[in-house]
């Protein structure tokens, strides 16, 4: 099983009518590896336990894997986002939630569990919620504020309804509106600037909400605007670009609830069927890992059938660094020995990443964090292979042979550090890229043997010559990086 992939300066052999797909069903594929390899009884407690968000997504994966459950997937619209237990679902049309006994096509619906006492508590328990939360507009009132959003979002007989409701004498008893239920869904979280608990240096010079503060125009286009409800929209403030890829823009934004900056990867591919859109979110949870060295993941979902991806926001990627600086070779270690880390990690985890260059090894703060999941896949190849960016891989994955996916990331890292050291960008073919193929590396004046030694085995052709992630982190080079640490 293979897959070539089409991104510029990528191996582009002939993948059939699945490039776009390949990796989405790969990541589906990853997923319920690991679902399966758990225990039935963990399985089944797991599947119960929604409370826990880190395995949300487990009944889903086992809903993808069952046939007939798969069979009805493809029939409903159904809810994608990972935390689906947790927040509303932007993306799914307003009654997929409900329960079953409740007719959404009725405006007047008996709620059997809601005697009248109850609703009033909650009715006022709501009111102070929004009143709590709505710092952009705090002349408002909660009921005034509810009411306007309302008259946006509904219809005239829905508002009599929740005028009644909210006045506290409900003419319609033990009722709940799918009015009342939508407009729930589209409160929107604080606009919290900046996270008191936190002390990341990341502060922006200009209020991000702007005169917005006076108005409700911005609090109504993020409810209501372009195609709906967003997810995005109502949960993150959009600061500015700070990437583009190849399938992707890649945006700074303020997370309204905890005031904290993150990296918002929005996928332009369209991705249509439900299986492509289980596999990617699946995969995103999987592979981006607890781990200083690896990009963090928080949260992916859809939007108008695209995969939005949140994850730590970093400074910058290396690419930015090859043009503009040459490392020291003491710089060149750090980056070396942080990525040996990162793959440890990920190897161990019986995943390789398959796309180490310097545009997917991002700085925060001084840390290297590699990133850009996009072609992982597990190292027992029981999975389809898209490999990552042509000019870092080895001469065996050009061959086709895929026996040894760990020592592909330690063969494109040492090629990731030899463009770092050497301070220009590898060519797409040509000398150089040929040259490293076949080992011989020319020499790099100003460097110690040990290091050019170094990138010469992790360069090998031979992949079983070239060091693990573990064997290359106890490389006696690293020491004083090592001592370092410890202290
Ligand atoms: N977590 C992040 N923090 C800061 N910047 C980021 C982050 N992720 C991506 N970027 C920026 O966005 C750019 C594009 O990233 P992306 O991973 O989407 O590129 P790509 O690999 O070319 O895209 P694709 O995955 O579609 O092929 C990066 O080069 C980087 O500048
Ligand atoms: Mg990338």
């Amino acid at each position: 099983m293979r897959r070539r992939a089409v991104k510029k300066g990528r191996i582009s052999k002939s993948r059939g009518s699945s490039d776009m797909e390949g990796s989405l069903t790969r990541h589906l594929q990853v997923q319920l590896r690991q679902v399966s390899l758990l225990p039935p009884q963990q399985r089944q407690s797991l599947s119960t336990n929604t409370s826990d968000s880190s395995i949300q997504h487990l009944p889903v994966a086992s809903a993808v894997g069952d046939a007939g459950a798969a069979a009805d997937l493809d029939e409903k619209d159904f809810i994608l986002s990972q935390d689906f237990f947790c927040t509303p679902d932007y993306i799914t049309p307003d009654n997929q939630n409900l329960p079953k006994s409740v007719d959404c096509n009725k405006e007047e619906i008996p709620c059997p569990r809601s005697p009248e006492k109850i609703n009033t508590v909650k009715t006022k328990r709501q009111r102070q919620d929004f009143s709590s939360i709505n710092p952009v507009s705090p002349s408002f009132s909660d009921h005034q504020q509810v009411i306007e959003l309302a008259k946006d979002i509904l219809g005239t007989d829905e508002l009599m309804k929740e005028k009644l409701k909210v006045n506290g004498t409900p003419k319609i008893q033990n009722y709940i509106s799918p009015s009342v239920v939508a407009l729930r869904c589209r409160v929107m979280p604080p606009p919290c600037i900046k996270n008191p608990y936190l002390d990341d240096g990341m502060e922006l010079d200009v209020d991000p909400f702007g005169n917005q503060r006076s108005k409700c125009a911005g609090i109504l286009s993020a409810f209501v605007g372009g195609d709906g409800l967003s997810r995005y929209h109502s949960d993150f403030h959009e600061i500015k670009q700070i990437g583009n890829g190849n399938f992707s823009r890649v945006f700074k934004v303020l997370k309204r609830i905890d005031g904290c900056f993150y990296a918002v990867k929005h996928s332009t591919r369209h991705l249509h069927q439900d299986t492509e859109r289980y596999s990617c979110l699946l995969l995103n949870a999987h592979t981006y890992r607890s781990h200083e060295n690896i990009v963090g993941y928080y949260s992916s979902w859809f939007e108008n059938e695209q995969l939005y991806i949140q994850m730590e926001l970093c400074d910058h990627s290396l690419s930015a660094s090859v043009a503009s600086q040459s490392f020291t070779e003491g710089e060149v270690l750090k980056i070396l020995y942080q990525m040996a880390k990162a793959l440890q990690f990920m190897h161990g985890q019986g995943i390789a990443h398959l796309d180490v260059k310097p545009d997917n090894i991002y700085v925060k703060n001084g840390v290297y964090k590699l990133g850009d999941f996009g072609c992982a896949t597990l190292l027992d190849k029981s999975l389809p292979i898209e490999e990552g960016d042509a000019r870092y891989m080895p001469q065996e994955i050009l061959n086709e042979n895929y026996d040894h996916l760990d020592k592909v990331d330690i063969f494109s890292l040492g090629t990731a550090v030899y463009e770092l050291i050497r301070g220009s960008p590898l060519l797409e073919s040509g000398h150089h890229s040929f040259i490293h193929r076949e080992g011989k590396l020319p020499l790099l004046p100003g460097h110690t043997l040990q290091f050019q030694n170094l990138l010469k085995v992790m360069m090998d052709p031979d992949p079983t010559q070239r060091p693990s992630a573990k064997e290359l982190m106890v490389n006696p080079i690293f020491e004083r990086i090592r001592r370092n640490a410890k202290t």
